[in-house]
């Protein structure tokens, strides 16, 4: 019965193609082939492989056409293709045949449903929202973009000047590689067009809807009120798993009480020491580069951070600045690497995906690595805390485990949660928390501490204050810095914070819309959707930084000058229960740093001829100078040694 039922199925859709391809036959008989038709040229020219040769057919059958009427009738397979050239029938085809041929599955695999190769339904829903995106305004918006990647490729270009013919290809491919690459161009436009939103614009990313906020009223409730974090974040927790920064609101709540206190003033105070330890070890290293041209100062401040951090949340020294080969570091810095890219290369997000690339096993190593690393501080310091001996264990060759002070956030938070026996943090919390705060606190000052060398190259005169005002506290002593020096720094910190407010580390935070929000400019958001907050937007927004928003004048935080009209209008800690803690830290940390450095050597770069800062930015986990920080070092006064 089974048999017969399958066979009489085969028998109708037998019928029923042949009935369609009879029907093709009729319509395409009236239609000429070409004179080699697809399967015999263009099979021979696919096995072999020569898509030169497919070029050549390809162009044959346009003559051919031209030469029919303006059409031919090709099979390619089973498929029967008509080629057109004729305007007229064109400008009908083109208007109803909206879907997009099989052969284009391919591509689908890599974008998906994006809207260049999506069924009709969808790109219908995609193209409305890409077409607003492609505004004139916008896109001449990019000008400023091309015309910088463009000066690249000239220079680029220099180096075959008078060398004889060679390859265009490398050159001109990488310059809309990194044109079209620019994703913070791309939410730096976005944020604009919210400004001029009345702060608001949505944005599709896959098939979630994003709101991208600036305005910072209605800041001030979702960030008292969104507190998830969005699910692109999930990569991040592959690493740092339930960890504070981007643990479901549940644990977080349970996570964020233990680890408040460890950030109180008086805690942080007491890593001052640390920090100018680290510091003095700094502008050593830094001495190699004084008065040799251009550098990159990020392998400095960021081995700077790691350091200051591994010592603080773990008590151990890390020595990355004398050892930038360290395993950790390694790991750390590609491993980050690598979840940036999972986040923007969609192809990498699927889990069972990631597993077929090369990059899956280098991840899975690195994690390994450090896990282990952190697993090994806890377990010696649970020893410790429990015999409670002063003798420390025998010193690891790379790490230098021994040395760990008795106050570092390990300590801390393992007091905090309930104590080293029972109630307390597993051990595998604790890793969570360690690695949160090295990943927090490493990248996020280095990058801040980067864009304010940036800025006073940039801008002598802000130097030159931030200057006069160090031999003020400092006088002609080049000590290092201790906790009762860093209040004083006053102009030092209104660079620093001017410096967040245009180029801040973190400019955009996402999170869920768990239910329905109404917002005080009157708008809901639905549940489901996503919030972006542009803090880079609000930073800059006319509207509440007045019409010199994008000049650099960190007078602008002289207490009589500075009102705060809305608690959101500045935020580069963000804002609301889910702020950064550890934001104290951060600004002691660049304090203590930056006022070792300046005494000793005076930073040089290229002058802004205006009060408008131009930094190229790229996203990478965090918003970094393009360049690397890239600065020139002369020497002011021999490094610091002395104690007060
Ligand atoms: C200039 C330096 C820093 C900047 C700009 C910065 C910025 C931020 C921002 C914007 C957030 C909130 C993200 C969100 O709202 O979703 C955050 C969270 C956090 N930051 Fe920082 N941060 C800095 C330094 C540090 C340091 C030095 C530490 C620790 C040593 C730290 C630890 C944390 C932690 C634990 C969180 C998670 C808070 C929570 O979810 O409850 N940050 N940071």
């Amino acid at each position: 019965m089974l048999l017969y039922l399958i066979a009489g199925v085969l028998l109708a859709w037998t019928v029923a193609y042949k009935y369609r391809r009879r029907n093709m036959y009729k319509l395409a008989s009236r239609i000429p082939a070409p004179t080699n038709e697809w399967p015999m040229i263009g099979v021979a020219h696919t096995l072999s492989g020569s898509t030169e040769d497919i070029m050549a057919s390809l162009q044959k059958f346009s003559y051919e056409a031209m030469e029919n009427d303006g059409i031919v009738r090709v099979w390619l397979g089973h498929i029967l293709y008509f080629v057109v050239v004729n305007p007229l029938d064109l400008d009908v085809l083109m208007k109803t045949c909206l879907e997009k041929d099989d052969l284009h599955r391919f591509l689908r695999k890599v974008t998906g449903n994006g809207t260049v190769f999506a069924p009709v339904p969808i790109w219908r829903k995609r193209r409305k929202v890409l077409v607003p995106a492609f505004s004139p305004k916008i896109v001449e918006s990019f000008v400023d973009v091309f015309s910088k990647q463009s000066v690249k490729l000239t220079k680029q270009l220099e180096k075959q000047v008078d060398k004889g013919p060679f390859s265009l290809w490398p050159f001109v491919s990488t310059y809309t590689l990194d044109s079209v690459c620019d994703i913070m161009a791309s939410l730096q436009k976005i944020s604009y067009e919210a400004m001029d939103n009345d702060g608001m614009i949505k944005v599709w990313l896959g098939h979630i809807l994003y709101f991208v906020v600036v305005n910072p009223l209605d800041l001030d409730v979702l960030m008292k009120t969104c507190l998830e974090k969005d699910d692109l974040h999930r990569f991040i927790r592959k690493i740092i798993g339930n960890g504070t920064v981007f643990a479901p609101v549940s644990i977080w709540r349970k996570r964020r009480k233990v680890l408040v206190p460890a950030f109180s003033p008086k805690i942080v105070e007491s890593f001052v020491d640390v920090f100018s330890e680290q510091s003095v070890k700094l502008t050593k290293q830094l001495e190699k580069q004084v008065d040799k041209g251009p550098f990159s100062l990020w392998p400095f401040v960021s081995t700077y951070t790691l350091d200051s951090v591994c010592e603080t949340a773990m008590g151990v020294k890390m020595n990355a600045q004398e050892n930038p080969d360290s395993p950790f570091l390694i790991c750390l810095n590609r491993i980050l690497n690598l979840v940036c890219k999972r986040i923007f290369h969609l192809w990498l997000q699927p889990e069972w995906l990631f597993k077929l690339f090369p990059q899956y096993i280098e991840h899975q190593k690195c994690l390994n690595e450090m896990h282990e690393f952190v697993d090994k501080v806890i377990k010696m310091k649970r020893a410790d805390m429990k015999t409670e001996s002063k003798s420390k264990p025998e010193t690891d060759k790379v790490y230098d485990l021994g040395q760990y002070k008795m106050q570092s956030f390990l300590d801390l938070l393992v007091t905090l949660s309930g104590g080293n026996t029972g109630g307390g943090y597993t051990d595998i919390e604790l890793r969570e928390e360690v690695l949160t705060l090295t990943i927090a606190g490493t990248d996020t000052s280095a990058v801040a501490i980067g864009y304010v060398f940036k800025l006073l190259a940039k801008y002598p005169d802000v130097q030159e204050k931030v200057y006069q005002e160090l031999c003020k506290v400092f006088g002609d002593s080049n000590r290092p810095v201790i906790k009762e020096d860093l209040p004083k720094l006053k102009y030092l910190e209104r660079v620093v914070k001017e410096t967040l407010r245009l180029f801040l580390p973190v400019p955009f935070v996402i999170r869920k819309v768990l239910n329905d929000i109404a917002l005080p400019s009157g708008r809901v958001l639905p549940a489901g959707s996503g919030v972006g907050v542009s803090i880079w937007g609000v930073h800059r927004d006319p509207h509440y930084w007045g019409p010199d928003a994008e000049h650099f004048d960190p007078d602008r935080f002289l207490p009589e000058r500075f009102n705060l009209a809305h608690t959101c209008s500045y935020m580069p800690f963000s804002s609301g229960p889910r702020n950064c803690p550890g934001y104290q830290y951060a600004l002691m940390s660049m304090k203590t740093a930056l006022s070792t450095i300046l005494r000793s050597y005076k930073v040089v770069g290229e002058q802004e001829p205006t009060t408008i800062p131009h930094i190229r930015v790229k996203i990478d986990i965090m918003m970094k100078d393009a360049d690397g920080y890239c600065v020139a070092l002369e020497r002011r006064m021999p490094t610091f040694t002395k104690k007060k």
